[in-house]
C-alpha cells in the first residue's frame, strides 16, 4: 500500500456541500429537513438565539439558547457566519463547525431566516446551494403557525407580516420548493442534493440517477417563478 508522503499525498476529499433551506417562519422547513435528512450523516448546524426556550426545547439541541450579551460578544467576534434580529430575538449560525464539516467532505445544512441566507449568499457566494421552501398560501401558513401552537396571536401576526416580506425575495434563491405535499417537498430536497453532488464531477462519472435528479430540479429551479406568482402566494 502506499503511503502519505510530500511527493504522494493524500487524494484531496471533495468539501461537502453547503445547503441552506429558507423560508418564512411556520412553512414547515423543520419538519421536511427531519425526513429528508433521516438515513443521512448531515452535519446540521445548531444556532444560536436570544429567543426563550418552547416547552420541550433543550439546549445545545434545538438551539443554543444564549443572553443578549453572549449573542452580541460573539458576532462582535465574528463567530457567526451569519446572524440576523427575527421579531425581537437574535439568531445566528456558528461558523467554526460549519468550515471544519465542509473540509472533511460532509454535506452542511442550515435551516435559517431569509435575511440570514442572503447573508450567506453574499459571503459563500455559488458554494451555497440556497432553497427557499414556499407555503402553498399565505392562509395555509396561518393555519400551520396556529395549529403548532408555539406562540402568542400577536407574535403568529409578527410572523406572518414578516413572511409577506421574506416570499416576496423567494426569486433570489437558486431553489423554490413548495412545501404543500410533504413527500414531494422531500423528493425535491434529495434531488437537489444529487444534482448538486452530480454537478461538482465530471460528467463521464455521472450515475443514471445523476441525470434524472439534474433534469427534476429544472422544474424547481427559481428561475421558473414569476413576480405574480409570488403574489398570489401573499394574497391567498
Ligand atoms: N406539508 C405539510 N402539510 C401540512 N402541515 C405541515 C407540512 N409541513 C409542515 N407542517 C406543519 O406545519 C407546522 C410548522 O412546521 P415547522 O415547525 O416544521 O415549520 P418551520 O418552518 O421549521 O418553522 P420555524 O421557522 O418557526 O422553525 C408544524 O405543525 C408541521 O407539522
Ligand atoms: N438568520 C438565522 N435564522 C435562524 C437561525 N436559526 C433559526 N432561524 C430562523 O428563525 C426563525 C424563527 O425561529 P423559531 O425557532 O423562533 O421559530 C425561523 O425562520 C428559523 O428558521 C439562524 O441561525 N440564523
Amino acid at each position: 500500500m502506499m503511503s502519505d508522503s510530500p511527493s504522494n499525498p493524500a487524494p484531496k476529499v471533495p468539501r461537502g456541500l453547503l445547503i441552506v433551506m429558507t423560508g418564512a417562519s411556520g412553512v414547515g422547513k423543520g419538519t421536511l429537513r427531519e425526513q429528508w435528512l433521516k438515513d443521512q450523516d448531515v452535519f446540521y448546524s445548531t444556532s444560536w438565539t436570544t429567543r426563550e426556550p418552547r416547552e420541550g426545547e433543550v439546549n445545545g439541541r434545538e438551539y443554543v439558547f444564549v443572553t443578549p450579551e453572549e449573542f452580541l460578544t460573539k458576532a462582535s467576534q465574528n463567530g457567526f457566519l451569519e446572524h440576523a434580529q427575527f421579531v425581537g430575538n437574535h439568531y445566528g449560525t456558528p461558523i467554526e463547525p460549519i468550515e471544519a464539516a465542509l473540509e472533511r467532505g460532509q454535506d452542511v445544512v442550515l435551516e435559517i431566516e431569509v435575511e440570514g441566507a442572503m447573508q450567506v449568499k453574499e459571503r459563500m457566494g455559488e458554494e451555497a446551494v440556497l432553497v427557499f421552501i414556499m407555503p402553498p398560501s399565505l392562509t395555509e401558513l396561518r393555519r400551520r403557525l396556529t395549529g403548532r401552537a408555539t406562540e402568542t396571536p400577536d407574535r403568529i401576526e409578527k410572523r406572518l407580516t414578516r413572511a409577506t416580506d421574506e416570499i416576496r425575495e423567494a426569486h433570489r434563491f437558486r431553489y423554490v420548493v413548495v412545501n404543500d405535499d410533504l413527500d414531494r417537498a422531500v423528493r425535491e430536497m434529495r434531488a437537489v442534493q444529487q444534482a448538486e453532488r452530480a454537478a461538482q464531477k465530471r460528467r463521464e462519472d455521472w450515475t443514471p440517477e445523476d441525470y434524472a435528479a439534474t433534469e427534476a430540479v429544472q422544474r424547481v429551479h427559481s428561475r421558473n417563478l414569476s413576480a405574480a406568482e409570488l403574489e398570489k402566494v401573499v394574497s391567498s
